[in-house]
């Protein structure tokens, strides 16, 4: 109930509407409440004094009466209906901030259609439960409560007795039902116990054959079958007995309502037409009970979504600015990774003491088998995870203490695939850089090998791209992630395998492009193909979640480890198949 409290608060901005909103829910309600009354007055005045104007009258008045209610019930659906959209799209808001500020590590483990799920399913739950229900609720009550103030205006002493009688049926009803539904479970046992015997005693028929048990069996058939006839019997007792038990408390009740009503009626106590109008109302109480019993039904499956939302807008966000954070300066690139310990779970370090310390511009290269931690590293620089242990500065600033956003605006990443947004190449190159002018997305493309490409495409720049557009190369898509991160100018460069899963040919034309990228900045390039980081200034081979050696190519070579025998399966070996691993 917290959270009904909490998403009552969404509401606040529209509670004007809201009231207006009640104000026609409870109007278009009233109007029901009228057509009971105007048979009273069409037996009391016209059938029974024949009186011509009263005719009139209850003729105009049904006319003016539906027509109000057409009016008050367009109100009540477009003005809840508003609100319910509203205090939606807010809430949705308020998710979508939050999923853009969770930490890699909840994404990690949350599916994207679990999260899809919050802000498309369990926000249109809340909907459902603002807007439905929030009208039959209100819609239903007013009628309850009008049919009830009605019944009393009219006769409160018959009220009285409706009021007392009808629970007790109702009551009676229930009491029925619950002994049927449970009677009907037993039955369903017995059934399936005969099910399990048969199939039992058939398949095992050898054994019953071998052992001579056939009259053993057939008894037990027997007694199995005795116990289902003795509860299907029972039930069809109860069912027999329910339908005319009901009709006749039913009937008795009515009788004492009838009787006491006629009784006044005779007594001049009360006219002809207000028993009519009292019995109409009487029935109708039914309407409103049920509803509301199912509108609360309905808002506690409401309150299921409700409470799933509210939990996701309350996870707590371990990532975020100190609170005396300042922002990083423009760098120069200095990297230093210092006795670096970090794991993904708890008690499983994907990595352990590591340690490099990266000059300006100079380009890093990561080798290793699968799974040693390569792309760990490079997910520790922009902060995407929270280290265990040991420090990350860039330029002497510790990226714990400097804003994420500075942090994350000087660094760049080509990954292994790029992610496109369905829009035009232009606005996807421009993601680099927000205010990037044309003409300089243009020189991006330019600069990444991408120009030529993209002005062979149906509307060249103005192309859409994405599943109802058109779809890119692997190495198309890579060139234009290269031209997003060449407008978005930073100083530190990270390449993920971003030439892996290129031919030979595309391979060629992105590594120039990357080749130029990486001139004057810091680069950090995982690598699958040695042959594209032969020049790095410092090779780290990573195994096991630890830096085993680091040094030149050529130091590397020299050192006869881990790195001249990748050299040379990659290489002198000529098994192509165990690249990379
Ligand atoms: N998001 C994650 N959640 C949990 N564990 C992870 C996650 N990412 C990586 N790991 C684990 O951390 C370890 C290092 O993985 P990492 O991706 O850094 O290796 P890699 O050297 O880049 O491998 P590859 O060459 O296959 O990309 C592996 O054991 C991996 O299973």
């Amino acid at each position: 109930m917290k959270n009904y409290k909490r998403l009552l608060q969404y509401i606040r901005p529209y509670l004007k509407r809201l009231a207006l909103a009640i104000v026609c829910i409870v109007v278009a309600a009233a109007c029901n409440l009228y057509l009971p009354w105007i048979i009273k007055d069409m037996v009391d005045k016209v059938l029974a004094e024949k009186d011509m104007v009263m005719l009139y009258v209850i003729c105009v008045s049904i006319v003016v009466v539906f027509l109000i209610r057409g009016i008050f019930y367009y109100g009540q659906s477009y003005l809840v209906s508003y609100i319910g959209q509203k205090v939606v799209i807010d809430v949705r808001e308020v998710m979508f901030r939050k999923f853009q500020r969770m930490p890699m590590a909840y994404f990690d483990k949350h599916q994207t259609g679990e999260t899809m799920s919050y802000i498309t399913n369990d926000v249109a739950a809340i909907q459902s439960a603002l807007v439905d229900q929030l009208i039959e609720m209100v819609t239903e009550g007013s009628i309850l409560i009008g049919s009830i103030a009605m019944m009393i205006y009219l006769d409160w002493k018959l009220s009285l007795l409706t009021l007392v009688v009808i629970p007790l049926v109702g009551q009676a009803m229930k009491i029925f039902g619950r002994k049927l539904k449970r009677n009907g479970t037993v039955i369903q046992e017995r059934a399936a116990d005969i099910t399990s015997l048969l199939q039992e005693s058939i398949s095992s028929i050898r054994v019953v054959k071998s052992f001579v048990r056939e009259d053993y069996e057939i008894k037990r058939f027997i007694n199995q079958n005795i116990l289902n006839f003795q509860a299907a019997m029972k039930n069809v007792q109860l069912t027999s007995l329910l339908t005319p038990t009901v009709e006749f408390l039913a009937a008795v009740s009515v009788t004492f309502i009838v009787g006491f009503g006629g009784y006044e009626v005779v007594n001049g106590q009360m006219t002809a037409g207000a028993l009519v109008a009292f019995l109409t109302y009487a029935v109708n109480l039914a309407n409103p009970v049920k509803r509301l019993a199912r509108v609360y039904g309905n808002l506690q499956r409401a309150m299921a979504a409700v409470d799933r939302v509210f939990a996701v807008i309350d996870l707590p966000e371990p990532i975020s600015d100190k609170e005396d954070a300042k922002s990083l300066p423009k760098i120069q690139g200095h990297v230093e990774v210092k006795n670096v310990t970090f794991g993904y779970k708890e008690g499983v370090n994907a990595l352990e003491d590591v340690s490099l310390d990266v000059k300006p511009g100079q380009m890093i290269a990561f080798v290793g088998p699968s799974g040693a931690g390569k792309s760990t590293i490079a997910n520790l620089i922009p902060r995407f995870y929270e280290i265990n242990g040991g420090s990350i500065s860039i330029d002497g600033y510790d990226i714990r203490d400097v804003k994420l956003d500075s942090l994350r605006e000087q660094i760049g990443i080509v990954p292994q695939e790029t992610m496109l947004f369905s829009t035009t190449v232009m606005e996807n190159i421009r993601y680099g850089r927000l205010d990037a002018t044309d003409e300089e997305v243009i020189e991006a493309a330019k600069a990444a090998n991408a120009d030529s490409f993209i002005r062979e495409l149906p509307q060249g720049y103005d192309t859409t791209i994405g599943e109802r557009g058109l779809n890119l190369s692997g190495g198309q898509r890579q060139r234009m992630a290269i031209a997003r991160a060449i407008l978005k100018n930073p100083q530190i460069l990270i390449l993920d395998e971003a030439t892996s899963a290129l031919d030979t040919e595309s391979e060629k034309i992105v590594q120039a492009a990357l080749d130029s990228l990486m001139v004057g900045r810091t680069s950090f390039v995982i690598a699958h193909r040695l042959s594209t980081i032969f020049n790095a200034d410092q090779i780290y081979v990573i195994d096991g979640g630890r830096i085993k050696e680091h040094g030149t190519h050529e130091e590397l070579l020299q050192q006869g480890g881990l790195y001249s025998h990748l050299y040379n399966i990659q290489f002198g070996g000529g098994n192509v198949a165990a690249e990379g691993a």
